[in-house]
């Protein structure tokens, strides 16, 4: 969980905010991508989104799955709350995921809130698409296995 340190950076975010935008992405429909060089450590961008408890999210996840919007643009923060992006998000919600992460997502304390911020993990170059690993739980059901497009070398071959 976060630091002092990491509370200040967290407004100079908002105030130096990386400038990204979204477009097509190579490994599925839309990605995000970094304007300019951003280096290794830089935080990038925080996963904005409806702040939402465990069993609305279970709920929502039911409800994304049947009306088709497939995987949802929910990211979990702890056992108890759910980031969805979904309705209200920000556009890191296109960040796609790589098993060769040019990003790492953390959560940090900011006032006593849990927060998710993309950082580098890398020097990343302008036009780079950004990626994190989204650390999927294993599927055991086979059927339920998301095929990975990553394209990376060491692709683990699924994002669950
Ligand atoms: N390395 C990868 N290999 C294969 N598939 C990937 C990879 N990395 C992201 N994925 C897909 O992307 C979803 C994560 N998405 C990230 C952005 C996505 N590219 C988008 O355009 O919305 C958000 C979810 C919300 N869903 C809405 C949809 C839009 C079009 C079809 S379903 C996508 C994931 O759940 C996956 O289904």
């Amino acid at each position: 969980i976060g630091t002092e340190s990491e509370l200040l950076s967290l407004n100079q975010l908002t105030k130096r905010k990386k400038p990204v935008t979204f477009a097509r992405s190579a490994i599925h429909n839309w990605g995000l991508y970094a304007l300019e060089p951003i280096s290794a450590k830089e935080m990038i961008i925080e996963y904005v989104g409806e702040r939402i408890r465990q069993p609305v999210a279970e709920m929502r996840e039911k409800r994304y799955l049947k009306s088709g919007i497939g995987s949802s643009y929910l990211f979990r923060v702890d056992e108890s709350t759910v980031i969805d992006a979904t309705k209200k998000g920000g556009i890191a919600r296109f960040i796609n995921h790589c098993c060769d992460p040019s990003c790492t997502a953390k959560i940090i304390k900011v006032g006593g809130m849990k927060r998710i911020v993309i950082y580098a993990l890398r020097d990343i170059a302008a036009n780079e698409e950004l990626t994190y690993d989204y650390k999927f739980e294993r599927e055991t059901d086979d059927e339920e296995r998301l095929p990975c497009l990553c394209g990376a070398p060491n692709c683990k071959g699924f994002l669950n």
